[in-house]
């Protein structure tokens, strides 16, 4: 295994110090250490944080190989960050099966440069009709704990309660995309002042928040965990903040760009913008905000959705829905949050790894930690060119924009994933 010594990194902003990576882990900190076989990398004026963990990405593969597959992924991952992402079960097929997740796993491990771990899907084909396999999943070599119908709601009041309480048996969580079907019905874009302007059918607030307020009461009822993913509406925060106080054992994310933009982007007609949930208003972004620094939401997630160009570049009723994370979300969560670098671990590393069990990952760099963590420059500025990133898409709809901090080093258990803001493989 390679040895690296990290020279005069702020270690989650404190005083600058040295890191010495030995077998895997932090071997030693301190000022002035000297190690004559180690790979010396210079990180004046870099913060190092423990390597971010998602907790919803869409990789794509099997199926989608030409809008992403699990190595492109794996690397735009490592290059914004990441050291551990969660595969969302939306291929072709479907990752309903023991089969399927640890085809997607092999793959993870074959990469190389982040853990994938696969999310099992609830029902099977995401049809919400019958339970998956999800004992099966569970036991498989995956050992998959979340399941999620993600791009569909598990609409069906009592699969999703059936779907709670199979899981409490190994602790597992069911992570739901919230959003009751008959009220999005056509929907194109947020319900709101902008789509009545542009003509465009609304998804409402409502479709989202009653999802939330069923399955929350659910999740008391059976005792279960309850995850909801890309939360994006002021009142969704007050179902959560309300069910917290009562003790349900609920989690939720928060995306970078419901955190960053509002449904005027739809006025562009640019598809870029177009995304499930839809994007929501300059209050609504207020209370996610506000709701990320009190704890309400637990975790910033990418919901990274890569989309082959015929897929994104046509009329915008026909365009997918979705757009690109992994390489930008520690940016925007820098341009939110500031320099806040202990909540930003805590929002993008250490409470993704507890919900999602990934014990390997979430822990402070600090002597005998695994060496798992990712160097970042917070002064550094970068235009974003949609070429130049790493996934196999283009889909970003922070195309040009001037974004703040870049990620200069990853390191996965100890070994480099990227060096120099490259990916080493
Ligand atoms: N978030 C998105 O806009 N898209 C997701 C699925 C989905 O939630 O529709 C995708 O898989 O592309």
């Amino acid at each position: 295994m390679n040895s690296y010594l990290i020279r005069n990194v702020s270690v989650l902003g404190a005083a600058p110090t040295d890191l010495l990576i030995r077998d895997g882990v932090v071997a030693e900190t301190g000022a002035g250490l000297a190690a004559p076989d180690a790979t010396l990398v210079d990180a004046e004026g870099l913060v190092a944080l423990p390597g971010l963990v998602d907790l919803h990405t869409h990789l794509r593969e099997p199926g989608r190989e030409d809008a992403e597959t699990v190595k492109t992924g794996s690397r735009a991952a490592a290059l914004g960050g990441y050291t551990a992402v969660c595969a969302m079960a939306n291929t072709s097929p479907v990752a309903d099966t023991a089969g399927v997740v640890e085809q997607v796993w092999r793959l993870g491990r074959e990469a190389g440069l982040v853990d994938v771990q696969p999310i099992g899907a609830v029902t099977v084909g995401l049809a919400g009709e019958r339970l998956a396999e999800l004992g099966a999943m569970a036991d498989s070599a995956a050992r998959v704990r979340i399941f999620s119908d993600d791009g569909h709601c598990v609409a069906d009041p009592r699969l999703m309660r059936r779907a709670l309480e199979y899981v409490k048996a190994f602790d597992g969580i069911i992570a739901q995309h919230a959003e009751e079907p008959r009220l999005t019905e056509g929907a194109q874009m947020h319900e709101g002042e902008v789509s009545t302007r542009l003509g465009l059918t609304g998804w409402p607030a409502v479709a989202e928040e009653a999802i939330i307020a069923r399955d929350v009461l659910l999740a008391e009822h059976v005792g279960s965990r309850l995850h909801v993913c890309h939360v994006s509406t002021a009142g969704s925060v007050e179902v959560l903040r309300h069910a917290k106080a009562r003790g349900v054992r609920v989690t939720a994310e928060v995306t970078p760009h419901h955190l960053l933009l509002t449904d005027a982007r739809a006025e562009t007609y640019d598809p870029v913008f177009k995304v499930n949930p839809p994007l929501r208003t300059a209050t609504d972004i207020a209370a996610l905000r506000a709701a990320l620094v009190d704890g309400v939401i637990d975790i910033i997630a990418t919901d990274h959705a890569p989309h082959a160009v015929e897929d994104k570049e046509c009329e915008w009723a026909y365009a997918r829905p979705g757009m690109l994370g992994l390489e930008t979300a520690l940016s925007i969560a820098l341009d939110v949050l500031g320099p806040r670098w202990d909540l930003i671990a805590e929002r993008m590393s250490r409470t993704p790894a507890r919900i999602a069990g990934l014990t390997e990952h979430g822990h402070d760099p600090a002597p005998g930690a695994p060496a798992t963590l990712t160097l970042v420059d917070p002064a550094a500025r970068r235009v974003i060119e949609p070429a130049e990133l790493a996934s196999r898409s283009r889909n970003t709809p922070y195309a040009r924009m001037t974004l703040p901090g870049r990620i200069v080093a990853t390191f996965l258990r100890g070994e480099a994933t990227v060096l120099d803001g490259k990916a080493v493989k």
